[in-house]
This record gives C-alpha cells, structure tokens and sequence, in this order.
C-alpha cells in the first residue's frame, strides 16, 4: 500500500488573519513511517501512521488546514493547546479502509490489556480502552486517541453461551452448536458455520451509518493466535449500565431515551432497508453503545444475519438470541424474519418506558417477563402512568409516551406480519420531533 506524505511549503508568507492558512500538499510516496527527518514539514510521526495511510488527501488537506487554524489561534491567546483535536476517522469504513494493526500496537494502546484498562467482557472476550498516541511534529501536539479493543478468548463460547440462555428456558430443542473455526474476517460472511468475531467483522465493514459503531480496524496475528477488533471508543458505556442503575446520576432524562430510541430505529430501519437486508438478531440494550453526547449506536454484530435475499420472508438457522428479546416465531417456530428485530426493539421500549429489565427473575411471579407484565398497562392510556419509570419522578411527555407505549404494543405482536416496519417506527418517532436536547 502506498503511503502518502504531506509536505508543507511557502511558509514565507504571511498568515492571513482569519481563515486557514494556506498550504501545498506534496503526495509522497515513502516505504515506511520511519520517515527521515530531513525533508522539511512532515507532520507526523509515531502511530499517526494510520491517519496517513487511512485518509484521503482531502482528509489530509482539512487536518492540516485545522491544525494551522487552531496553532494560529493558540498563538493569539484564543484556544489552549489542550482543546487541539484531530477530526475523526473517515465515515465510510469498508474493508479497504479498516487498518490492520499489529498485536504490539494494541498491547501497547492497552498498557499491556491491563486491568484498570479493562470497560467489560462479553460472549466472546473482553473489551479494553486503548489509547492510540498520534503526533504532529508540526505543531509540537500530541494527543492520545480512544479506542476499544475487543480481545478474542483463546476459547470463545458465544454461540454456546447464547444458546443455553435459549435453552435455560426450555424454549428450545437441543441445539446443534456450531464448531468455531476460522475463515479470515471477510470470507466468513456467507458461511453457514463461522465464528462470531468472524461475523461482526465481515458486517460491520459492510455497513456504516452515524447510530452503529464505528469499527476502525482489527488484528489477526496467527502466530500468536490473537485476533482483536478495534472499534471507536464509545465514553458511557452500555445502555444497561444507565438505564438500569439504581444511582441517581446515571439517570437518563426523558429527552435523552427518545434521542436513544430514535437513534436505534433509525439503525435498524438502515440495516433491513440495505439491498440484502441485515438481521440484527440480538438487539438489547447491552448491545447499545452511548457516546460522550448519549447518541447511541448499535454493536455487537456477532449473532447478525442475512435477510432473506430471494423473495421469500424469513430465513432458518440456528436460533440464537437473548432470552427474553427473541419473537415467538423464531424462538419456538426457528423462522428468523427481519420483523424478529422489530420483536427485541419493542421489548427495548417497554424497558425504556419503565426502567426495568425484560426479565428478572426478583420480581414477583407474573412480573417476571416485562412483556407479558407490561402488556395490558401499555395497551391503556390511563394506565401508563402505573408502570412508568419511577426514577423520572412524571418528568415526561404524557402524550410522547403514550405514542411510544402504542409503537411497543404493535412492535411485540405476535405475528410478525402485524409488527409495523422499523422504518415506520422510525419515520413515527421523528414525527414527534423528539431530538430537542438529551
Ligand atoms: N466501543 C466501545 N466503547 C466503550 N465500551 C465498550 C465498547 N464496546 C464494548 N464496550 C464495553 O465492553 C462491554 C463488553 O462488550 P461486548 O460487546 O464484548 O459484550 P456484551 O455485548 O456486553 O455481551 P455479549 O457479547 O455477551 O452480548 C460492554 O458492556 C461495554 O460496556
């Protein structure tokens, strides 16, 4: 891959007052990053080496033109050098784009997968904050960018995992587990047995819209048998940890779970409305990512699937999914429709609405299941009141969650040909111009 080098010339000039200075990029192609200090103006150094082989030249050229703007600035007294930030990472991810990072890179991003870097562990592995240093020599700047790095157990039972969830609960008929093995991150897509990091990887670099995690890279190292997934770094966490916090500072305000509801229908409408639709398959709210503004976007795509492709309405497989989230058609009859998604984003609402989980098992017999508890409360207008979230002491739009609770009713029907579409929902809940302030 040729690398491209930006070399800053006619500096003589003076700087305008107001606007961006203007400089020359040069393309250069160079071998590696050990870039010899001698030609003048290089601007990088260290691990800002993906930048440069990720961006495009006009990437390049509104960084360089930033980072002049905000020196400039700086210099005037106007903006501390602290507030210096790099624009993101291009949106479009596709495999081309994604960097392969190596397993030093993000053992050193880690400290070395160090405990107090750890944010949580899921099906398949942990998850650490990374901190990925990048430097402009020009500006003196450093600055160290978040990342996630998901770390693949040496033994990864998801698949497993998920299925004796299903079958705790005898909802199922003992499955045929499916043996992990490892086709290469994007050749696994249309295989019938793959591994799930195998799985999120070949989809996540297929789609990209602003509600689903942005996935950055990965790291497929065989000798030493790692393979890790980079994704951005997303600052509070997973919905589950607010939404179901007894603490009162991890309350989320009314504004702010229609900014997250609206967001996640807005990324399921985006993935089934996709040429060949994507069943999400495992829509919950640990699988809703927040980021520093509490936009939300959706991750773990490790259980996701094909829609049907050749006209007809469903698709088979293995049932895999989260007890409690799964629609009937699937979890007893193994027919996985794109409307199964639409099934787990109602019983989301209903979690949303009344701040509990879809199952506990603490709760007293007949409130053990949200949907079947919650069914009768939401269906009744002067009823809502009882079951709503108490932690929002009445600070919400009666009428908004009334709409809400009518949406979770049809989204949780159990005929998937009653559910409305996730486009629906989405075009409803923009209707009731939800996204004032979270
Ligand atoms: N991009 C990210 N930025 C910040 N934190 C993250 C990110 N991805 C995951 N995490 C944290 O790591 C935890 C584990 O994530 P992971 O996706 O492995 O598992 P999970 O979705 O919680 O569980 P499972 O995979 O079993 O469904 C999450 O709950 C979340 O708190």
């Amino acid at each position: 891959m040729g690398i491209l080098c930006c070399c800053i010339s006619g500096q003589s000039s003076p700087a305008p007052e107001t606007g961006p200075v203007p400089v020359f990029l040069a393309p250069v192609s160079i071998p590696d990053l050990d870039i010899a200090p001698t030609s003048p103006g290089h601007l990088i150094e260290g691990d800002i080496s993906f930048l440069v082989s990720d961006v495009t030249v006009n990437n390049w050229f509104s960084m360089v033109t930033m980072t002049f703007t905000r020196r400039r600035s700086a210099a005037l007294g106007k903006t501390a050098p602290e507030d210096i930030e790099l624009p993101d990472l291009p949106d479009e991810t596709s495999e081309s784009k994604l960097r392969v990072f190596t397993f030093e890179q993000l053992k050193t991003a880690t400290f070395s997968f160090r405990s107090d870097m750890l944010l949580g562990k899921g099906g398949f592995g942990s998850v650490y904050k990374g901190l990925l240093k990048e430097k402009l020599i020009f500006t003196g700047y450093a600055r160290k960018r978040r990342i996630a790095v998901k770390k693949l157990d040496s033994d990864s039972k998801q698949g497993l995992r998920q299925w004796q969830v299903l079958e705790k609960h005898g909802d199922v008929a003992e499955p045929d587990v499916p043996k992990r093995c490892f086709h290469g991150f994007f050749n696994a897509i249309d295989c019938e047995v793959r591994s799930d990091i195998e799985t999120e990887v070949s989809f996540l670099a297929r789609v990209s819209h602003p509600n689903i995690v942005k996935l950055l890279g990965y790291c497929q190292e065989n000798e030493n048998k790692e393979l890790l997934i980079v994704y951005q770094f997303m600052e509070k966490g997973s919905l589950n940890y607010h939404l179901f916090a007894k603490r009162t500072d991890r309350l989320l305000s009314w504004a702010t779970r229609l900014k997250i509801i609206t967001g996640m229908a807005r990324a399921l409408s985006y993935l089934h409305t996709m040429e060949r639709p994507i069943i999400f398959r495992d829509f919950k709210t640990s699988n809703i990512l927040l980021d520093e503004n509490y936009t939300p976007k959706l991750s773990d795509f490790g259980l996701a699937k094909w829609g049907p492709g050749d006209g007809s309405s469903y698709v088979t497989g293995n049932v895999m999914g989260t007890y409690g989230y799964v629609g009937p058609e699937y979890k007893k009859g193994g027919k996985l429709y794109v409307k199964s998604d639409v099934y787990s984003y109602g019983v989301v609402l209903m979690e949303m609405l009344t701040g509990l989980r879809a199952i506990d098992k603490k709760r007293p017999p007949g409130q053990q299941d949200l949907r079947e508890w919650a069914l009768p409360f939401l269906s009744d207008r002067t009823k809502l009141r009882h079951i709503m979230d108490p932690r929002l002491q009445g600070k919400y739009g009666t009428k908004q969650a009334s709409e809400i609770a009518a949406l979770a009713v049809r989204c949780v029907k159990a005929n998937p040909t009653f559910r409305p579409s996730m486009k629906e929902v989405a075009e409803r809940l923009d209707g009731l111009k939800l996204q004032k302030k979270h």
